[in-house]
């Protein structure tokens, strides 16, 4: 794989090969991107129960996006987290290579912008994913890189916090839904689908002629997105228009995949998001995505179905689900729509 990475940190260089250079209508348009809107921002440390549950529940439905500060993960561990995959990118691009082999577990992806005809070259994200599976026990953790040394050991920590912080905001948005606190966990079943991208954004010479990641709703129930401070570069689309993210010191970016706003029956959102680049900085995202056991039947939950709200969904498993993400590979993803009965 020739890669971002080795172009753009490797070689610095000044101009931006075409290759990289994405059609008009994906051009991110950055003057057009509201800096005043801004997606919530929830303390987790509210005391009032209800007033948290609220607020999770509104983020939830009008934004599908939020960000939450004092979330309990240790601060020492974020940033070794951030470390870890800053030393990961920054190694000889040799060392990387072990990784290219996507059949495997755990790989690099260089994310590509499929072209709409068959006859114009796919475009190459301005990115780099390592992806991996992730689970609370670590057991995952004899995949992982072994250099830099400290990755694995501090993976399998991170692992073990998120899960429990997951758990937490499932149980939250259980409850903000009427439900029983651990319905979500439990439907989803378990051994659940349980993977997670370590993105590396180079700085961009050009960031109006290049994407990071394209626009795309997460395919999981629930992603707990850990970002770089100090650049915007994650955007969300909220009424049309794109909303930039400003990283918030010590904050997690939580957002829905599709599999909760199919089983809310379309009152969560799973929203439009994508990454822009920037000029000077280079970025670093750890996103950890939490999806249901690829054998469960995943479908609007009937508690929150009636008359008045048939279900939108059909059933389908998770398994399903990835056949169909596959089968429309070459297209802009368009997954939960597949197995949509109506329209609200
Ligand atoms: O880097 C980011 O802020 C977002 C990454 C993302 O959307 C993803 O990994 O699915
Ligand atoms: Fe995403």
């Amino acid at each position: 794989m020739e890669s971002v990475f080795h172009r753009a940190v490797d070689n610095n260089p000044m101009s931006i090969s075409e290759k990289f250079i994405v059609p008009e209508e994906h051009k991110a348009n950055l003057s057009q991107v509201s800096t005043q809107a801004s997606i919530p921002i929830i303390d987790l440390s509210i005391i009032d129960h209800n007033l948290l549950v609220h607020k999770i529940t509104q983020a939830c439905e009008e934004y599908g996006f939020f960000q939450i500060t004092n979330h309990g993960v240790p601060k020492d561990l974020c940033k070794k987290t951030m470390t870890a995959v800053a030393d990961f990118y920054s190694l000889p691009s040799q060392e990387r290579s072990q990784f290219t082999d996507t059949t495997k577990p755990v790989k690099i992806i260089g994310y590509l912008l499929n072209s709409k005809d068959q006859e114009s070259p796919n475009i190459a994200l301005w990115s780099e994913s390592l992806n991996h599976p992730w689970d609370p026990a670590g057991d995952f953790a004899s995949l992982l890189p072994q250099n830099p040394p400290q990755y694995r050991e501090t993976f399998a920590e991170y692992a073990k916090e998120v899960n429990e912080l997951m758990k937490r905001l499932f149980g939250l948005i259980s409850e903000g839904l009427g439900l029983e606190k651990d319905y979500l966990v439990n439907k989803l079943g378990e051994n659940p689908w349980l993977t997670a991208l370590a993105n590396f954004f180079p700085p961009c010479p050009n960031p109006e002629l290049t994407l990071g990641m394209s626009t795309h709703t997460d395919l999981s129930a629930l992603t707990v997105l850990m970002q770089s401070e100090e650049i915007s570069c994650l955007q969300v689309l909220k009424d049309d228009k794109w909303i930039a993210v400003h990283p918030v010191p010590n904050a997690f970016v939580i957002n829905l995949g599709d599999q909760l706003e199919v089983m809310s029956n379309g009152r969560l959102k799973s929203v439009h998001h994508r990454v822009v680049n920037n000029k000077m900085q280079q970025r670093i995202s750890v996103a950890f995505f939490y999806g249901p056991n690829m054998e469960t039947v995943i479908g609007p939950i009937e508690e929150l179905t009636n008359e008045e709200h048939p279900p939108l969904y059909r059933t389908y498993t998770c398994t399903e689900f990835m056949e169909e993400y596959k089968r429309q590979a070459g297209k802009r993803p368009m997954v939960k729509e597949a197995f949509q009965l109506r329209s609200k």
